[in-house]
């Protein structure tokens, strides 16, 4: 779990203002989801959370400590397409993740603690659905399927943070909500802290336990860079917070996945 802070920050690329004067104390093991107009800086929002963008001005704290100014296995992303590496199967995928996380700079492991790997990248395969498409490439899924590897492949890292942009933007509805049925139970078990952008306000509505919007409120024609999108609205959603957790004994990543089969959570 993590906590950010977010302090007076603004965002610009040359004279353009994308987002001003933000302030925000994100709760640890909150789901935020983040609404606003097209353009408005929300990826921009995330990027700076992942650590691929720097403020212009002000401060972004996890954990009280200074944002590290590289991305790093503590915060997951996943977008809306593209999340995948296309050359590996859905196992190298999850893999990749974790090995990643082990192992920053080389990226490999070997003997035992890949064995290790191996298992835990089942598991995780497994609670997202895919244990029967284990060994084929992302180009033979579904754009369902292949969102649910890049959740898998983002949780490889164990991240205190996930980060998702419009990750169920281009699924259909009924995909979208088998998505939702599994994103929650992840998000509780793995007690992280979510921010979402979506474009979907029943989405944000549904599964956030907070919502924040962005938006412009002052426009000079004359200057359309000049002011940026704000924090207009922040919306806590209590009825989507988890019940206080029951201890259950788990032995590793999968010791839930019965539960979420019986939730439905798995087909
Ligand atoms: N690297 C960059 N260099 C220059 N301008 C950028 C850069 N990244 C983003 N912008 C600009 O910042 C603004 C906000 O972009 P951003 O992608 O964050 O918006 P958004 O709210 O996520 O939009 P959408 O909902 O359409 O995805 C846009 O005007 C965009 O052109």
């Amino acid at each position: 779990m993590s906590a950010i802070t977010v302090r007076d920050v603004w965002v610009e690329y040359g004279d353009q203002i994308v987002l001003e004067a933000l302030n925000l104390d994100i709760a640890s093991g909150s789901f935020v989801t983040v609404v606003g107009p097209s353009g408005c800086g929300k990826s921009t929002f995330l990027r700076m959370v992942l650590g691929q963008e720097r403020p212009t001005r002000g401060r972004l704290l996890l954990d009280g400590a200074p944002l590290p100014a590289e991305p790093g296995p503590d915060r997951g992303i996943v977008f809306q397409r593209y999340s995948v590496f296309p050359h590996l199967t859905v196992l190298g995928n999850v893999l990749a993740g974790f090995e990643f996380a082990a192992s920053p700079l080389l990226g490999t492991l070997f003997g035992a603690a890949r064995r290790r790997a191996v298992a835990a990248s089942d598991e995780l395969i497994a609670a997202v659905g895919l244990a029967a498409h284990r060994d084929k490439y992302p180009s033979a899924l579904s754009g369902g399927m292949q969102q649910r590897l890049a959740i898998a492949q983002a949780l490889a890292k164990n991240p205190k943070v996930l980060l998702l942009d419009e990750p169920f933007g281009a699924l259909d509805p009924g995909t979208r909500a088998q998505m939702h049925d599994l994103l929650k139970p992840l998000w509780r078990q793995h007690g992280m802290t979510v921010i979402m952008v979506t474009h979907d306000l029943k989405e944000a509505f549904g599964l956030g336990t907070r919502l924040i919007a962005f938006d412009k409120l002052r426009h000079d024609p004359q200057a359309p860079g000049r002011y940026g999108a704000r924090l207009t609205y922040d919306l806590d959603l209590p009825r989507n917070r988890p019940a206080p957790a029951t201890p259950v004994p788990t032995t590793g990543r999968g010791a839930d996945i019965p539960l979420l089969i019986s939730q439905g959570a798995i087909p």
